[in-house]
């Protein structure tokens, strides 16, 4: 069973960030362009901090690929955080670092600061957040662009837009992608228009709406979450399995949505919905035809039965909650003498749910990549392919 593994390393304010991919099969076409197409479209969005301005982020192969392919071998990536420049005295790995500098000892409600301390005995809570902080989700990004365009080759295509923001919510948008599943509107064509938005949702009205609560959100020194919608098309009947906890293909991709930083909540197709409605208003009926084999012509599974994905499109909602570092900060408590004050104030965004769109894009491409080589197995692309058509083939003449 071929495995797929990787790694990050990386503080926020440090030189680079660093992730080592292993497991991914000999002959992939791939280039540092397409990491970097994934790596520009996490730094988009209304409402991102100073931070976006002096980043551009970009991806430079230092193993695993030659000339435009993967070698099979571990493949290693790293991205330089070009705000190293202005922390590297502070952020020294040397002795003589200034680590009395920018110490954080006013611990933001709902960051990693004071349970991190806490953990691991730092009295300056900087040792926390730069780990934290969600800069390393540009790591997860160029990973998992290596593993979407190991998907692409096998016809599986990933896609994500923006529900809702503080509240705000699209009355049009979850409808895009009913007609997308139902083979109404092209996925691309949707994907097109989110990745075109500012807010990463469709729906022009939303969107205006959306940017005013964000700024307003900004003037008040406050901070907003929202929900995110992602989808896979394409997906072999059979990825996952119903046998054993670990290789239910919703609880990998429920453990990989959770595991972005702020998000909270994961619905697999209906979700939450379903504990609402009876059975019969739940469960897809099955259709047989003689082209397509059997089909569904609804998809309030989301595309996994039993853990195992029926063929259907995935879809996938997550909820993020609202960026901690208020510029209008909450009640905290210094821990150099415990007494009250407000939180710190650290340089932030106001709303990042359009970059965690593209981040969940790049978590279910990993689960999703993860499940394709356990189900193939192979060392080569083409073995991979040659078994994926195999086993469209089988659902299809079942
Ligand atoms: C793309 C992205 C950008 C973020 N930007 C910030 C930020 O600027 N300031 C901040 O305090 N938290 C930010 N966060 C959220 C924190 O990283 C997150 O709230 C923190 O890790 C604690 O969340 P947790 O309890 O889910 O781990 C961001 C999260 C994501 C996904
Ligand atoms: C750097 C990124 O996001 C950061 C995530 C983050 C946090 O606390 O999670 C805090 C901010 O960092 P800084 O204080 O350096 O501006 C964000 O900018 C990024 O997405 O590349």
């Amino acid at each position: 069973m071929t495995t797929l593994r990787y790694l990050t390393a990386g503080e926020s304010h440090g030189p680079a960030l660093t992730v080592i991919i292993e497991g991914i099969v000999a002959g992939l076409p791939i280039t540092a362009q397409q990491i970097n197409e994934q790596l520009a479209r996490r730094q988009k969005g209304y409402g991102r901090g100073g931070r976006m301005a002096i980043e551009k982020d970009q991806a430079t192969i230092l193993a695993g690929i030659r000339g435009g392919k993967s070698l099979g071998s571990p493949i290693s990536l790293q991205i330089q955080n070009r705000d190293w420049t202005n922390w590297q005295e502070i952020m020294s790995p040397q002795e003589d670092a200034k680590v009395e500098e920018r110490q954080v000892t006013c611990p933001r409600p709902g960051h990693a600061d004071l349970p991190g301390a806490i953990k691991y005995g730092h009295r300056d809570m900087r040792n926390i957040l730069e780990r934290s902080s969600a800069r390393e989700t540009a790591a997860r990004v160029a990973a998992g662009a290596v593993a979407r365009r190991l998907l692409a080759e096998a016809g599986i295509h990933i896609y994500s837009h923006v529900l809702s923001i503080g509240g705000v919510a699209s009355t049009t948008e979850q409808d895009l992608y009913n007609q997308a599943t139902a083979g109404k509107i092209q996925w691309e064509d949707l994907q097109v228009q989110a990745d075109a938005s500012p807010v990463h949702c469709s729906d022009k009205e939303a969107e205006k709406s959306m940017i005013a609560i964000i700024d307003q959100a900004k003037a008040q020194g406050d901070s907003l979450g929202g929900i995110i919608e992602i989808a896979a098309v394409g997906l072999p009947v059979g990825l996952g399995s119903h046998v054993h906890d670990n290789r239910r293909l919703d609880s990998e991709i429920a453990g990989a949505m959770m595991s972005i930083q702020a998000i909270k909540a994961v619905e697999i197709g209906a979700g939450f919905e379903s504990a609402r409605l009876p059975g019969s208003a739940i469960h897809d009926p099955i259709y047989y035809h003689e082209e397509k084999g059997y089909y569904r012509r609804s998809n309030r599974a989301g595309g996994i039965e039993g853990g195992i994905s029926n063929g259907e499109p995935l879809i996938v909602r997550i909820a993020m909650k609202p960026i901690p570092t208020l510029y209008q900060p909450l009640d905290t408590v210094d821990i150099t003498n415990g007494q009250p004050v407000k939180a710190s104030v650290e340089r932030s965004d106001t709303c990042a749910v359009p970059a965690a769109a593209i981040v969940a894009e790049a978590q279910l491409a990993i689960v999703l990549a993860q499940a394709l080589l356990k189900s193939t197995g192979g060392d080569r692309l083409e073995q991979i392919l040659e078994r994926v058509q195999q086993m469209h083939c089988q659902a299809k003449n079942f």
